[in-house]
């Protein structure tokens, strides 16, 4: 049985995590953690959540250490915000729990923590901007898409839900990498949205654009344009379902996993 906590528990990735888990015969839910002051503390999470009680009650953040050695996790499952995230993986590897992590946003001196982090502790983590079998399909078919393509102009554009508060998304900013890595160029040529006269399109830079609005689950289309034609690569997300698949895949893979390192879910489906 892999014991299961998580945190971000009341949040839209957070419980429906916490729905699938307890539908799982090869998993049990030991703790929901959600953040500090959370008005929802001690409250049945399954009620929360809609299912009727379960027997696990929301904790705060702020007694994470104390929470992990009362209930003694296999896996801790982070779908937060990055600042607060970057706490909660310290406290649960300092504490030898495994992570999966789908957590977007860390800037790349909170990834180069996260990492020292999980490296120190031994730890086994997967952490990855999109579980999703088909978005990780998706970077698979970039990767070998983007040296033949390498002279197309390249647009990466994302679409998601009013209530997403980091932008890019992290499945973008994988696209980019992705595409950035083939050509041998830093992630640094991307441009942002254009505004005003910005003159001529550079043969080098990498379009990023970021829709918000209504519900959008996730959209990602990355646009090869080239004279006469162009290519455009398409995920559409219908339901956090096909998130929360990968995750549930994740959670198995884990123990299979590598102490002291990082893997995303293209290792977790053999696919990188
Ligand atoms: N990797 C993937 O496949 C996916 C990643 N995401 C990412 O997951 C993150 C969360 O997304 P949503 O669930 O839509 O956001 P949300 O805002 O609905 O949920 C976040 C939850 O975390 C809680 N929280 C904040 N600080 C906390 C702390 N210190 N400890 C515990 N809980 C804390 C909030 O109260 C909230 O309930 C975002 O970064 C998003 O980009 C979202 C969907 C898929
Ligand atoms: O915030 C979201 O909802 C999502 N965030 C992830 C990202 O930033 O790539 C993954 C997915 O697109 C949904």
């Amino acid at each position: 049985m892999i014991r299961v906590a998580v945190t971000g528990a009341c949040g839209r990735m957070g419980s429906g995590i916490i729905g699938r888990v307890l539908e799982q015969d090869d998993m049990e839910l030991v703790a929901a953690i959600e953040a500090p002051g959370t008005p929802l503390s001690g409250r049945d999470v399954g009620e929360l959540t809609g299912r009727g009680p379960v027997g696990v009650m929301v904790t705060e953040a702020s007694a994470l250490k104390d929470t992990l050695a009362e209930t003694e996790p296999d896996v801790l499952v982070d779908f937060t915000i990055a600042t607060a995230a970057v706490e909660t993986i310290k406290t649960a590897a300092e504490a030898g729990v495994n992570l999966v992590v789908g957590t977007t946003g860390f800037s790349d001196e909170q990834m180069k923590i996260i990492e020292d982090c999980i490296k120190r502790n031994r730890v086994k983590a997967v952490i990855s901007p999109n579980m999703a079998v088909g978005v990780n399909v998706f970077f698979k078919v970039l990767r070998d898409l983007a040296p033949v393509l390498s002279d197309y102009d390249v647009e990466i554009i994302e679409a998601h839900h009013r209530h997403k508060k980091d932008a890019p998304s992290g499945t973008a900013v994988r696209a980019l990498e992705v595409i950035a890595e083939s050509r041998g160029v830093s992630p640094e040529v991307a441009v942002h949205g254009r505004n005003g006269l910005v003159g001529e399109r550079t043969d080098d830079e990498i379009g990023v654009h970021a829709v918000r609005g209504g519900d959008i689950v996730g959209d990602h289309i990355v646009l090869f344009a080239g004279d006469g034609e162009r290519l455009e690569i398409v995920h559409r997300a219908h339901s956090r379902q096909a998130f929360i698949s990968g995750v549930m895949r994740a959670i198995r893979f884990i123990e299979s996993a590598e102490p002291g390192c990082i893997v995303d879910m293209g290792d977790v489906l053999g696919i990188n």
